[in-house]
């Protein structure tokens, strides 16, 4: 069924899997994802973050499980889902406001400007997006998503391109929309970091499963100079390095993880 009005949806995948030719990229993966939950998704290069995102996404299909999306299996295109990737992927002849208005009807002038406005672009409608800089070019991509008010938000790497103070900028913004439009995200990330500064939940694909799923319960916004902060970060990297926990922090985290699986599976 679809939310309205952006609000998020739950999302189960269960026992998918990807092949490309004949190598599993995907095998066998489950996940849950609650509605209005923040998800990120990290891993090696290659382990297939961005297969599941497009699985998620419904531009390619699974070779076995299924995707459910509040209870109803996922076929073709997913209508309650936008996806942003790393390269805004802006029409460069076309102006912002136009960039934002593509695939609406012709009454949607003031809603994109809204959406713009929310992204901090309001000035800038007018202009081409060769005028603009990365971040301002990301902010337009962000609003282009959220003008449709998605239920779902993929986020493919979105800030992989951008220096770190403007990265600082655009967690902040996308942590915000997403507090008050109450979509469901999931992102994509290279950068632990930012994957424990803005999620409810890190998870960690290794050989096509879900291979830590662990949730981040400290209060936003988060604080990077908490020692708890650089815990999970360190936790995280030790695990996609496959290195031994240099701290012994597994343990604590395990029990953290396992009432919250309970929570979401009762
Ligand atoms: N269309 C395709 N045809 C063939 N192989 C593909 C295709 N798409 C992805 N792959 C392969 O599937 C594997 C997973 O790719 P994917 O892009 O999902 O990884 P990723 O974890 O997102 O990587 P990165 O972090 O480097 O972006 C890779 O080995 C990739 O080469």
């Amino acid at each position: 069924m679809r939310a309205v009005g952006g609000k998020g949806i739950n999302v189960h995948i269960k026992a998918v899997k990807k092949s490309y030719d004949a190598r599993n990229v995907l095998n066998g993966l489950d996940l849950k994802i609650k509605e209005g939950e923040f998800v990120s998704i990290v891993g090696k290069s290659g382990c297939g973050k961005s297969t599941l995102l497009r699985l998620i996404a419904g531009l390619e299909g699974c070779d076995g499980g299924e995707i459910n999306l509040n209870e109803t299996q996922l076929e073709g295109l997913n209508d309650q889902a936008r996806m942003m990737f790393q390269d805004g992927r802006l029409l460069p002849w076309k102006r912002v406001l136009e960039n934002v208005c593509l695939g609406l009807p012709a009454n949607s002038k003031q809603k994109a400007m809204e959406a713009l406005t929310q992204v901090g672009l309001k000035d800038r409608v007018q202009d081409f997006p060769s005028k603009l800089s990365g971040g301002q070019k990301q902010r337009v991509a962000l609003a282009r998503a959220l003008v449709h008010d998605p239920s779902l938000l993929l986020l493919d790497e979105p800030l992989g391109a951008l220096d770190a103070l403007t990265r600082l900028e655009m967690q902040g913004l996308i942590e915000s929309l997403w507090k008050q439009r109450k979509f469901t995200a999931i992102l994509v990330t290279h950068d632990v970091e930012e994957a424990v500064a803005i999620s409810d939940r890190v998870v960690l694909i290794d050989h096509g499963k879900i291979y830590l799923n662990q949730p981040i319960p400290l209060p936003r916004p988060r604080q990077r100079t908490n020692p708890a902060f650089s815990m999970y970060v360190e936790e995280i990297l030790d695990r996609i390095m496959n290195r031994k926990s240099k701290k012994n922090y597994s343990m604590i985290l395990n029990q953290e993880t396992q009432s919250f699986l309970d929570s979401i599976n009762n």
